[in-house]
């Protein structure tokens, strides 16, 4: 369904923003019986699937592939050649529909749903004015619930000439149609380690750029094992450096904080992203134009009166992940649909309480190695004041894991509460280990004791026998 442009509409609930959030906390208001309005001002379905995550996994998986072939005497012989990097960028486009989004407008109005497209900004309390690129003016005004969901945005370091040297952000350097034959990388982070390999495997000379160590926030072990494989992928990696100056004459040319000179024909720039909070009318409803959200766990905006503006996915300042986003926006979307039918009970762990943002939050890095992590590192479960064991172990010594790759590298980690005896982080960094990660979830979130984790016995011979190991080497 199209809404009809330049009119006023009364809904129930107006969505800003169809990325994969926008359109999870939608689709459960919908369902039931509410109507439901969601503008886009780009495409439908996000920077997720069109220069994010679909992309990113697009440009990573074929290497990831020959480099597990290579690993395996028999199969290695018959690995002849490169990368086909022709190949592995068209079936990148593939992934993103050639960056057009009939499909997932189709499945928006199949479900029910009522797409706006243009920019929309709150106009006051429970209202919001979507200025269409024709030049109308939609407004809209919202019974139930106004849902931020507007993502995030790329940050650009105060860099004395980054801003004219047409640096690359993340939708550049997943969206490139040729592989580019120097491309320096700036950040230690997700976005960084993991574009960083997989534009190397397509055939850039990459020289990556990190102030600190690698994955900082992950445990130490998982950098350092990422950073050896990117060494070994060929890639440059100069720690403890900060750009100074840039400048862009043909080639990009980065002068570094310890003098040093890298040239590119490209440079990505992945310091992070911010909520995307500017210019869509904060102000008009008692908050900082540009500010951060913050909201609680059924999602309402904090600061707002009447109850009636929500937040989810990378804008409301919770984990900017999609998985993690969408389950806020399930939360989002239902507690507004049972809000609509009378009061409604929201202790930690219900339907209506994103309780798992505190201390369930999965993520999987996906460079080669992978990392795998979900829950408390040990330093956070130690600066949470718990009595912590930790417990390594490494994967390779699993049957498993070495008849999955000869010289199979890969470390575990296993952070238990000891005072409760129960599983609260897991990381694991190796081959083929991001399936591995929803068993560790829901070990952290059904706060498993370990005394019955270890009635869970791993199939043999699979990389699960890790937990097995894990296990005995805690004590049991
Ligand atoms: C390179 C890269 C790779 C990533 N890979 C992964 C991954 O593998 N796994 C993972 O879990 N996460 C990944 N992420 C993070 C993931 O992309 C985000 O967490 C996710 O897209 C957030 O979803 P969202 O719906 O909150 O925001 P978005 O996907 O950013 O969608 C927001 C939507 O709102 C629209 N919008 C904004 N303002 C307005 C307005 N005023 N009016 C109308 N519409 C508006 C935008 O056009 C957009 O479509 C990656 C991020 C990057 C940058
Ligand atoms: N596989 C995944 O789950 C995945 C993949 C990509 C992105 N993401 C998400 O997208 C978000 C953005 O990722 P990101 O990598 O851009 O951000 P990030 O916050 O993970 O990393 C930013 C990096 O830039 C560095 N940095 C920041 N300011 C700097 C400066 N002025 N000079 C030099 N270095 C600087 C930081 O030290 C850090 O290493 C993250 O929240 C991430 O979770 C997830």
């Amino acid at each position: 369904m199209s809404a009809e442009r330049g009119t006023e509409q009364v809904v129930d609930v107006v969505v800003v923003g169809a990325g994969p959030v926008g359109e999870n906390v939608a689709d459960r208001a919908a369902r039931t019986g509410l109507s439901v309005v969601v503008v886009e001002k780009e495409l439908v379905g996000g920077e997720c699937s069109y220069w994010a995550c679909m992309p990113s996994k697009a440009l990573l998986r074929p290497g990831q592939a020959l480099a597990a072939a290579r690993r395996l005497p028999g199969a290695a012989e018959a690995v002849t050649g490169p990368l086909d990097a022709e190949r592995v960028l068209a079936r990148r486009t593939y992934f993103t529909s050639d960056w057009d989004d009939a499909s997932q407008v189709q499945w928006l109005e199949s479900a029910g749903l009522t797409l706006v497209r243009g920019i929309a900004r709150l106009a006051g309390p429970r209202r919001v004015e979507v200025a269409g690129s024709d030049g109308t003016t939609t407004v809209l005004t919202a019974r139930q619930a106004v849902v931020l969901a507007t993502g995030s945005v790329p940050v650009l370091p105060d860099v004395p000439g980054l801003a004219g040297s047409r640096p690359w952000t993340s939708r550049d350097a997943t969206s490139a149609k040729a592989v580019p034959g120097r491309l320096a990388v700036l950040g230690g982070g997700v976005v960084a380690v993991e574009l960083a390999q997989a534009w190397a495997r397509l055939g850039s000379t990459v020289t990556l750029l990190a102030r600190s160590g690698l994955l900082g926030g992950q445990e130490e072990f998982a950098g350092e094992l990422v950073e050896a494989a990117l060494r070994a992928d060929g890639v440059d990696v100069r720690r403890g450096v900060s750009p100074a100056r840039v400048t862009r004459d043909g080639a990009v040319r980065v002068e570094l904080s310890d003098g040093s000179v890298v040239e590119a024909d490209e440079f990505l720039v992945a310091t992070g992203r911010r909520p995307a909070t500017s210019g869509i009318g904060l102000e008009t409803v008692g908050l900082e134009d540009g500010g951060a959200l913050s909201v609680d766990d059924t999602g309402l905006v904090e600061g707002v009166d009447g109850s009636w503006l929500y937040a989810a996915g990378d804008v409301s300042g919770r984990p900017k992940l999609t998985h993690q986003g969408k389950y806020g926006g399930r939360v989002v979307g239902d507690v507004i649909a049972a809000r609509a039918a009378g009061p409604v009970q929201t202790p930690p762990w219900s339907r209506f309480t994103a309780t798992a943002d505190h201390r369930a939050v999965p993520q999987v890095v996906f460079t080669d190695p992978e990392v795998a992590q979900v829950g408390l590192t040990a330093a956070q479960a130690r600066e949470a004041g718990l009595d912590v064991k930790v417990v390594d172990y490494e994967i390779g010594d699993v049957a498993g894991a070495s008849l999955v790759a000869d010289g199979y590298t890969g470390r575990a980690r296993m952070v238990v509460d000891e005072d409760r005896r129960v599983v609260v982080g897991v990381t694991f960094v190796g081959q083929d280990v991001a399936e591995l990660l929803h068993s560790a979830t829901v070990a952290v979130v059904g706060e498993v004791p370990v005394d019955r984790l270890w009635h869970a016995v791993p199939s043999y011979p699979t990389i699960s026998e890790v937990w097995l190991r894990l296990l005995e080497t805690y004590g049991l």
